[in-house]
């Protein structure tokens, strides 16, 4: 086993990302990381024996360009004895029915995809070719648009039943590691569905700043990444215990108890806010949460109003989250 194959076990092993017994569908664009996460799969199979196979979405964006990638990974999976899955979809026509950008559809239709066969196959995980620069291009994108603390986790290695087993490992890495195997890939010449913002940041921002700061923002983000994980692992695990200590807090019926609300700390409190109106599918913003902090200090009877529907209402020591029809 080379380096980065030695790296790559190691993650998987860590982070628990496949058992011996998995399924694993590997999401094959016929680009460079995702070629490199599938002949690594391949190199690595003695060692973790999980069942591989693969999965291509065309997505019809470049005519003849788009079929030759499907017949690309067809044929390196064939030839390592992988099976392959293809689907193909008119994502401009998708796009224009639902109102979302071309890379907006493409990632619903694949996701959408990659479900339809996990369940028909009985696999347990898809594993994509993430890395690291994916990774940093995501934490400045969400920086850029506004993003909170937790937002600067950027790409989880294992969210629901997808996996990222590159997650540690830098574009340069698997250069080489390509350039080593002689492994071949498609070049998406047009970035035609790539996010012009992300584009960007990619194109200009990312290597601006690298040359200028003697190649530390990657591993920087990096590090504020996963402190930005083990943070988000540590607060769940906070106030899992705090609401289990103070059922007052936890809002199953609705209510919180304004006397157990004043006791935390700002930060507490907002956390507390989101966690009981997550319940209630709402998702809010900071601004949002500030203005119900300051419920906290102001007149009983006074209320916030959050959508058409929800609103907060402070009312005989407790605050209530009334539904309105
Ligand atoms: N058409 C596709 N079919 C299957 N999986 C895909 C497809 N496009 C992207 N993916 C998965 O999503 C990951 C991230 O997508 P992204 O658009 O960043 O990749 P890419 O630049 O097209 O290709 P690569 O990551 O393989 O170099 C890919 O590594 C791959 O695992």
């Amino acid at each position: 086993m080379n380096v980065l194959e030695k790296k790559f076990l190691e993650q998987i092993r860590i982070r628990q990302l496949v058992s011996k017994e998995d399924h694993v569908l590997l999401a094959v664009s016929g680009g460079s990381d995702s070629m490199a996460l599938l002949h690594l799969f391949c190199a690595i199979r003695r060692a973790v024996p999980c069942r591989i196979s693969a999965v291509h979405c065309n997505f019809r964006l470049r005519a003849e360009e788009s079929d030759e990638d499907e017949r690309f990974v067809q044929e390196a999976c064939l030839a390592l004895g992988v099976t392959c899955y293809t689907v193909g979809f008119d994502t401009l026509k998708m796009a224009g029915e639902w109102k979302t950008s071309i890379e907006e559809t493409a990632r619903i239709l694949r996701y959408r995809y990659f479900d339809t066969l996990l369940s028909e196959h009985g696999m347990k995980v898809v594993a994509t070719g993430h890395h690291v620069n994916d990774n940093a291009e995501t934490m400045l994108f969400n920086l850029f648009r506004g993003t909170s603390l937790l937002g600067l986790r950027g790409i989880r290695a294992k969210r629901g039943k997808i996996i990222r087993p590159l997650l540690l490992v830098h574009k340069v890495e698997i250069l080489g590691y390509i350039d080593e195997k002689h492994i071949a890939f498609r070049i998406d010449a047009t970035n035609f569905g790539i996010d012009p913002d992300r584009n960007f940041i990619r194109n200009r921002i990312i290597p601006l700043i690298e040359e200028r700061f003697s190649h530390k923002l990657l591993p920087s983000l990096q590090r504020l990444s996963e402190q930005a994980g083990e943070l988000e692992e540590f607060l769940e695990l906070y106030f899992e215990n705090l609401l289990a200590d103070k059922p007052g807090l936890s809002a199953s019926n609705g209510m919180l108890e304004v006397k157990d609300l004043v006791l935390l700390s700002l930060f507490e409190q907002k956390e507390v806010f989101k966690r009981a109106l997550r319940e209630h599918d709402v998702k809010c913003d900071s601004k949002t949460l500030d203005q119900l902090v300051r419920l906290l200090k102001t007149q009983p009877g006074r209320m916030v109003r959050l959508s058409a529907q929800i609103v907060v209402l402070w009312k005989g020591g407790t605050l209530h989250i009334l539904r309105q029809s």
